[in-house]
């Protein structure tokens, strides 16, 4: 069992404006563990940020209390900005400088010496492929190349959990998949990640565990794993078919299991495992010649997951009135 790093303990947060009020998170309870990758997944406006601002004593809660290694939050801001990396959505104070600079003076911020500095600030430079711009000011470069060097930022001075709002937004596919290499990385040299995103295909290859926030609430959190199996564990089938042929081909396939979307060319159903091998006969010998132009039958990824998650939780909520 991995020690608990932060514990978070009861927490509400309530904006108040005026003569509005909205509650952002409400009576969270949970803990992160040190060492681990747990991704922070919700709708917009679910409550996450507002969760993160509070673990890193940007804001106060309204009621309840977050421990950051036995510590209340409020009382230990020295500890949080020397341990703490947070990569946040929201524009930089630093975009007048050069990328290189931005880098470079955040390091010595963090305590390291010029050489130390100089040294890690190109070796990031490099690793995050920003060769090219490191001579530019951050707001003469492409928003791309600003959220990298916001990571080369966040990464500087090794710190021991890293906060990621988003960090592969607006990045190309390339750039994705080295961001998320980095992280790996850096988790493996014993870096907590919490990863706050709405990307939950990409996030499934990162995460240890998920917490799912809407409405304020965390509704459930857990292993992937141990997610999945909490939910329909039926496999899903989904059947492309040529142009309107849809109707029929879901007439044929409603038998096998619960349709569970049927467009113009797709029919996607949901399926018990031990049913899975004589449907890939039944499509693949295609007695009846349909109009069928591919198949696939794959177990329930972490969105499907996440969905259901919510689902559940809106039919409470009903339930509830
Ligand atoms: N400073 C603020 N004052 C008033 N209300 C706020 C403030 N910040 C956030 N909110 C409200 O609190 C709720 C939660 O917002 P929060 O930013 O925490 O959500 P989020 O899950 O991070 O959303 P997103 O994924 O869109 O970034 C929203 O209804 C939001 O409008």
């Amino acid at each position: 069992m991995q020690d608990s790093l932060f514990e978070i303990d009861n927490v509400t947060k309530i904006y108040k404006k005026k003569d509005k009020q909205v509650t952002a998170n409400l009576d969270i309870n949970c803990s992160i563990r040190s060492g681990e990758i747990i991704g922070l997944l919700g709708p917009n406006g679910a409550g996450k940020s507002t969760l993160v601002k509070q673990m890193l004593a940007h804001i106060q809660p309204t009621k309840g209390e977050i421990r950051y290694r036995g510590q209340n939050v409020l009382k230990n801001s020295h500890k949080l900005a020397q341990e703490i990396s947070y990569y946040s959505q929201e524009p930089s104070c630093l975009t007048p400088l050069q990328v290189r600079e931005a880098i470079y003076f955040t390091g010595r911020l963090r305590g390291l010496k010029h050489e130390p500095a100089n040294k890690k600030t190109e070796e990031l430079i490099s690793e995050l492929e920003l060769t090219d711009v490191k001579d530019n000011k951050i707001k003469e470069i492409s928003g791309g190349q600003r959220r990298l060097t916001g990571m080369g930022i966040t990464l500087i001075g090794r710190p021991s959990v890293l906060i990621l709002d988003e960090p592969t937004n607006e990045l190309d596919p390339e750039k994705r998949k080295l961001v998320w290499k980095i992280i790996r990385e850096k988790n493996k040299q014993d870096t907590t990640v919490i990863l706050v995103t709405h990307n939950i295909l990409e996030a499934e290859q990162v995460v240890d565990r998920v917490a799912v926030i809407n409405n304020g609430k965390l509704q459930d959190i857990d292993t992937v794993d141990k997610l999945k199996q909490r939910v329909d564990q039926r496999l899903k089938c989904q059947v492309s078919t040529e142009s309107g042929a849809n109707d029929s081909i879901g007439e044929l396939l409603d038998s096998w299991g619960t349709i569970i979307s049927n467009t113009e060319t797709k029919v996607d159903l949901l399926i018990d495992k031990e049913k899975a091998s004589s449907l890939v006969k039944f499509l693949t010998n295609n007695e009846q010649d349909l109009p069928i132009e591919n198949f696939s039958i794959i177990p329930p990824s972490l969105e499907d997951v996440y969905f259901q998650i919510h689902d559940r939780y809106k039919r409470e909520e009903l339930q509830d009135g």
